[in-house]
């Protein structure tokens, strides 16, 4: 699976270990008790919007399309604004508010392991992870939250694909992206080689330059 030797050599460049990897994994896993994976076929054929949180997301007040996608700390935004994301696609590290008719695809990963137990507070999750998929979870493919949005919109059949606050080449990360951030902050060396992977995914994902 082309994935998998992506996220190996995603963990050697960014230092990630497996065997953490594999743990939430499994943590995960053991969370899920139904495949809601059937939901997702709403997207086909409709277009949709997908909110990343870089600091061009303060400046949303509405958004036009049949579905949303929110990437993780998004949708604390978006909630408070009013706007409830039909899907959101989340590490677990961003979310705080935990819309009750959203669809949830989470990532487990070796750095939330600590967040994995955040799921109790959603009703319809889908389980996903970077190591060999087992039991209930998925691999649909991408990295970061916003990027694996877009393959997830693409995987589905999306007719058209938009995006918002997706700042790739920013030197901030937006100040929703964490719920401990009251302002938008430097980047960081391993923020910037994330966003550099996901703008990466999502021009090849898109056909287009970004
Ligand atoms: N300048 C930016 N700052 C933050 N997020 C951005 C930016 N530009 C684009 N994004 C997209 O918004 C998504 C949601 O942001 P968030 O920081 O919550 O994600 P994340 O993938 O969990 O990142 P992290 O690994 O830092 O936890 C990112 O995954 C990324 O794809
Ligand atoms: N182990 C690990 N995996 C990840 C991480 C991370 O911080 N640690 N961040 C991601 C999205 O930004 C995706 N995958
Ligand atoms: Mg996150």
């Amino acid at each position: 699976m082309k994935w998998i030797s992506f996220y190996s050599k995603i963990r050697e460049w960014l230092r990630f270990s497996y065997a953490k990897d594999y743990y939430s994994a499994s943590l995960l896993n053991q969370l899920i008790v139904e495949d809601y994976t059937y939901l997702l076929e709403e997207i086909k054929g409709k277009e949709v919007a997908i909110v990343g949180a870089g600091p061009s997301l303060t400046s949303i007040k509405e958004i036009d399309a049949d579905i949303i996608i929110s990437a993780d700390g998004a949708t604390n935004y978006l909630v408070k604004k009013g706007i409830i994301p039909d899907i959101v696609v989340t590490d677990l590290d961003g979310i705080e508010i935990f819309p009750e008719k959203s669809v949830y695809v989470v990532l487990a990963h070796g750095d939330n392991i600590d967040k994995i137990q955040k799921v109790k507070k959603m009703k319809y999750v889908i389980g996903t992870c970077q190591v060999m998929p087992f039991g209930r979870l998925k691999m649909f493919g991408g990295f970061t939250d916003g990027d694996r949005a877009v393959i997830l919109a693409k995987i589905y059949g999306a007719k058209k694909i938009l995006l918002y606050a997706m700042d790739f080449d920013s030197n901030y990360i937006g100040k929703f992206s964490k719920p401990w951030y009251d302002t938008d902050v430097p980047i960081s060396w391993i923020k910037r080689e994330k966003l550099k992977i996901a703008k990466n995914i999502v021009k090849e994902a898109l056909q287009q330059s970004l």
